[in-house]
């Protein structure tokens, strides 16, 4: 199997998604803003829509994986990435001390499919048949619960976003910590995957972040307060990574990454796009994403006012040599080595421009250059996308949208060709 990401629009060949599953189930009016929703959901219409997705993709020949079975297929595969997995997960931060023995042994008990099932969708005392009557005068948890509903493990209903939690920059992947603690959880089962599933243990390709070597690929939480998500992350092609420094990436990480790419060779610019941090925006991809070879769709209330600055390989020894570029689009058409850029805008006036974007009318993921998938709402960034020569394939996305993510917040490019 190979694996490399090494475009915005090339062919995608390879990509993980995430079937809509119990995790989105758990939303609900009091939760959904802590868990980064902004309603809740009808899962089984989710599911459809998310099947929909799927379909299209698979019709024209891309290779769909599905995020929950490789995580039961990596656990299935090696126990002793079942009992890292148990352990990080299930850690006396977590769950707690005195609890965290007896969650570890009931998690280690589960078969694998079930196990993974938890591991995304979360774990209620009634599911986890702890005793708490009994774990009531040793346990200040389990004493202060006062409801089976509860959780022991929490449910992370954004692995529906793949985009975030991994991302592959040309030959290998970073397994990203993430910007709140409602993401955080992520990245263990996607390191899981990553380290344990066949598929990948056979595979030849880099660790970006976390730094190389084995037993680091789990130590996401050895950050401090820096984070990278893969949403501000685009590996538009010719050694250069776009990478938005938004509300959840910063300049550290950027610097982490950029040195890993120019220590192997990987890349030789990785553009650090300076943006306003806001929840409409989280990420670069909300604004911004490729389209074609030559054009891009943007809302240009954001992006007219980023900031460009290129990192390089350093010399006489300084880690990087900076530059701060006249302007974004200039940037990325030198970059991609292409005389100008089309820019296709977010459509409508401005009240509809801004509806559009928060439903992600500029988050789409192509499929090959000049063919995309869009959320069928966003009818006026989609007409001036095919105004423009560009095949825009829609899909449904009410309920999907709900978490504001679209196609290419939906997917993790593992393997797609160069322009
Ligand atoms: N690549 C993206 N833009 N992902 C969108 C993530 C949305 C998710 N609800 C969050 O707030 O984290």
């Amino acid at each position: 199997m190979t694996f490399g990401v090494h475009s915005e629009v090339g062919r995608l060949r390879k990509v993980m998604v995430h079937r809509p599953e119990l995790s989105l189930q758990r939303l609900t009016p009091s939760n959904h803003d802590d868990l980064l929703f902004d309603d809740v959901l009808w899962v089984e219409r989710a599911q459809y829509e998310h099947d929909q997705f799927v379909a299209r993709m698979r019709e024209r020949g891309v290779e769909v994986f599905l995020l929950q079975d490789l995580l039961g297929e990596a656990l299935a595969a090696s126990e002793e990435g079942r009992r890292r997995l148990i352990e990080v997960t299930a850690s006396p931060f977590t769950v707690g001390l005195s609890m965290v023995d007896e969650v570890r042994a009931l998690l280690w008990e589960m078969e694998p499919t079930r196990l993974a099932t938890h591991l995304i969708g979360g774990l209620t005392v009634a599911e986890s048949g702890l005793d708490r009557g009994r774990l009531r005068s040793s346990s200040v948890i389990a004493a202060a619960i006062d409801d089976d509903s509860m959780f022991v493990l929490p449910p992370l209903p954004n692995t529906l976003f793949t985009r975030d939690s991994s991302c592959w920059m040309y030959g290998g992947v970073s397994i990203n910590p993430m910007f709140w603690p409602a993401r955080r959880l992520e990245a263990y089962n996607v390191a899981a995957i990553y380290r344990y599933h066949p598929m990948f243990a056979e595979a030849d390709f880099e660790f970006w972040y976390p730094a190389l070597g084995d037993d680091a690929r789990f130590d996401i939480e050895d950050f401090g307060r820096a984070s990278l998500e893969g949403g501000d992350v685009q590996p538009i092609g010719n050694g250069t990574v776009l990478i938005g420094m938004s509300e959840r990436s910063q300049a550290r990480m950027i610097e982490q990454v950029a040195r890993a790419l120019f220590s192997q060779g990987a890349a030789e610019r990785v553009v650090a796009v300076v943006m306003t941090k806001d929840r409409a925006h989280m990420h670069l991809d909300t604004v911004f994403t490729m389209l074609d070879r030559d054009a891009v769709t943007l809302y240009p209330r954001v992006m007219d006012q980023v900031r460009a600055i290129s990192l390089r390989p350093g010399i006489n020894g300084a880690p990087f040599h900076v530059t701060e570029e006249k302007d974004f689009l200039s940037t990325v058409a030198d970059a991609l080595g292409v005389p100008e850029l089309r820019v296709i805008e977010t459509g409508g006036d401005a009240y509809q421009q801004e509806r559009e974007q928060w439903d992600d009318g500029n988050n789409v993921v192509a499929l090959e250059p000049g063919v995309v998938i869009a959320y069928e709402r966003n009818t006026h960034t989609i007409a001036k996308m095919r105004a423009a020569g560009i095949e825009v394939i829609t899909i449904e996305g009410f309920e999907l949208g709900k978490g504001r993510g679209g196609g290419h917040c939906m997917t993790c490019p593992f393997e797609r060709d160069a322009l």
